[in-house]
């Protein structure tokens, strides 16, 4: 458990490449924030249980395997953590979904949380918060405090690009939260963005400033 995990599969880098440039648009921006997504989930699933199950195929019967244990729960951290639920729900349509709604204070750059709603199961359920910044951690690292204290026991954070400090926040904070990511940048700038990142994630998404 804590474990940090730079994912640097080629199709990862290339990807997370292409989105870092500010010439790319809304739409392939989107898109390509979905792909990261679904990509990063496969390797943050390795983990996942199977059970052997009974199978009659075509031409016989047989033992085989499927997913055991804990059901799964996307909750992205708003807004830009919505930009990944597609892709993820792609590789794992059954798992629920719930919300966790923050944002920077542009000045202390705290997090305020706006809105949470989560599947009343959710202590029920191995988390996967995506968000797909880590800054100064601060977002994180309180969405995960409202995740344990809704009773959430296992909680993985997927995010594509994470500063030093922001990795040091939450793995200081919950040592017991893996943390995957496409990209561990350089550190953050004066104003608290991620350097050299890719800008804000959320304005980029949505076409907002
Ligand atoms: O690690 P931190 O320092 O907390 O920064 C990371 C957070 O900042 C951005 O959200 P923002 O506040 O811009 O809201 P938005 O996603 O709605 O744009 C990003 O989407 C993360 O949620
Ligand atoms: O670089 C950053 C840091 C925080 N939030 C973003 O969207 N981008
Ligand atoms: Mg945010």
């Amino acid at each position: 458990m804590g474990q940090v995990v730079e994912v640097n599969h080629p199709l990862i880098q290339h990807k997370l490449t292409i989105i870092r440039d500010e010439k790319v648009g809304t739409k392939d921006f989107r898109a390509l924030v979905d792909e990261l997504a679904m990509l990063l989930t496969y390797e943050a699933s390795r983990d996942l249980p199977l059970e052997e199950v009974q199978v009659k195929t075509p031409i016989q019967e047989t033992t085989k395997k499927q997913l055991a244990g804990k059901k799964l729960a996307v909750v992205p951290i708003l807004r830009a953590g919505l930009g990944m639920v597609d892709g993820i729900l792609q590789l794992i349509p059954a798992a629920k979904v719930g919300h966790i709604g923050m944002y920077r204070d542009e000045k202390t750059l705290e997090p305020v949380e706006y809105f949470i709603k989560l599947p009343e199961d959710i202590d029920q359920r191995e988390v996967l918060l995506v968000d797909p910044m880590l800054a100064t951690g601060g977002s994180a690292k309180d969405a995960i405090s409202a995740l344990k204290k809704r009773g959430a026991e296992q909680i993985k954070l997927i995010t594509l690009v994470s500063s030093p400090e922001g990795i040091q926040a939450v793995t200081a904070a919950h040592p017991d939260v893996d943390i995957y990511t496409a990209s561990i940048d350089e550190g953050l700038n004066d104003d608290g963005y991620i350097v050299p990142g890719l800008g804000d994630a959320g304005d980029r998404l949505f076409g907002t400033h």
